[in-house]
């Protein structure tokens, strides 16, 4: 089964462009929130809305989260709500912002990466000399997480279109936005 209509429809207008495409969603509340008490995930589509989100997210090479979602929702970012397929639906990468390597050895993307279940999360740092930086940036290579080190300026100085995520190839970035990250252009 393909993606709907309407979502083909948008996706194949965009020009060729040098240029990453992104696409930015979040889900808000009628009263404009995006998140609730910390440390609780807060689900505010239907099954609709949440269907859709996994065709986008079958439609784009990777997905970028903050080190605070991928804490306080122990995301998988896959394509679960889809129908089944063969071959399977595309499965966007894992990516995250994550200076201070926080993220847990035991979270939910490195243990799906581990039972081939889900890509292997790249988790994007700040290079750092100290010692327990070292040792979580060894533990999580040795869960399976592609560490890569960007230098920061006011957390990692990423920018989408002329960053070291350029050397990887990923040509569409599907954001599942919190409020802080906001790529430079
Ligand atoms: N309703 C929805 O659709 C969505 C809701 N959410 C919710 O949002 C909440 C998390 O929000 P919050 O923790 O504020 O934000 P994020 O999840 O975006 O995490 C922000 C953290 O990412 C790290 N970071 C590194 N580089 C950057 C950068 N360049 N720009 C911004 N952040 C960077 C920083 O931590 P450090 O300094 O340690 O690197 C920063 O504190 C959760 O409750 C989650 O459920 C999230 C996504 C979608
Ligand atoms: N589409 C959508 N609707 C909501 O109500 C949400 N809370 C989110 N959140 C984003 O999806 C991530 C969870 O992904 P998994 O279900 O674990 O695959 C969460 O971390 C937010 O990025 N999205």
């Amino acid at each position: 089964m393909p993606p709907p209509d309407f979502l083909i429809a948008r996706y194949s207008q965009q020009p060729p462009s040098i240029r990453p495409h992104i696409t930015l969603t979040f889900a808000q509340s009628t009263d404009a929130k995006i998140a609730a008490i910390p440390g609780k995930q807060l689900i505010l589509s239907g099954n609709e809305s949440m269907q859709m989100t996994h065709w986008l997210r079958s439609m784009h090479d990777a997905i970028l989260v903050g080190i605070g979602t991928a804490l306080n929702d122990d995301p998988q970012l896959n394509t679960r709500h889809l129908p089944p397929h063969s071959p399977p639906h595309n499965l966007p990468r894992p990516v995250i912002l994550d200076s201070h390597l926080r993220l847990s050895t035991s979270c939910k993307l490195l243990n799906n990466f581990r039972a081939g279940s889900g890509r292997r999360p790249w988790v994007l740092s700040t290079p750092n000399q100290d010692p327990s930086w070292i040792s979580r940036k060894e533990a999580l290579k040795q869960a399976g997480a592609n560490i890569i080190e960007i230098p920061s300026l006011n957390g990692i100085s990423f920018s989408l279109n002329s960053s070291p995520l350029d050397r990887y190839a990923l040509r569409s970035y599907f954001h599942s936005r919190s409020s802080a990250i906001t790529p430079r252009s």
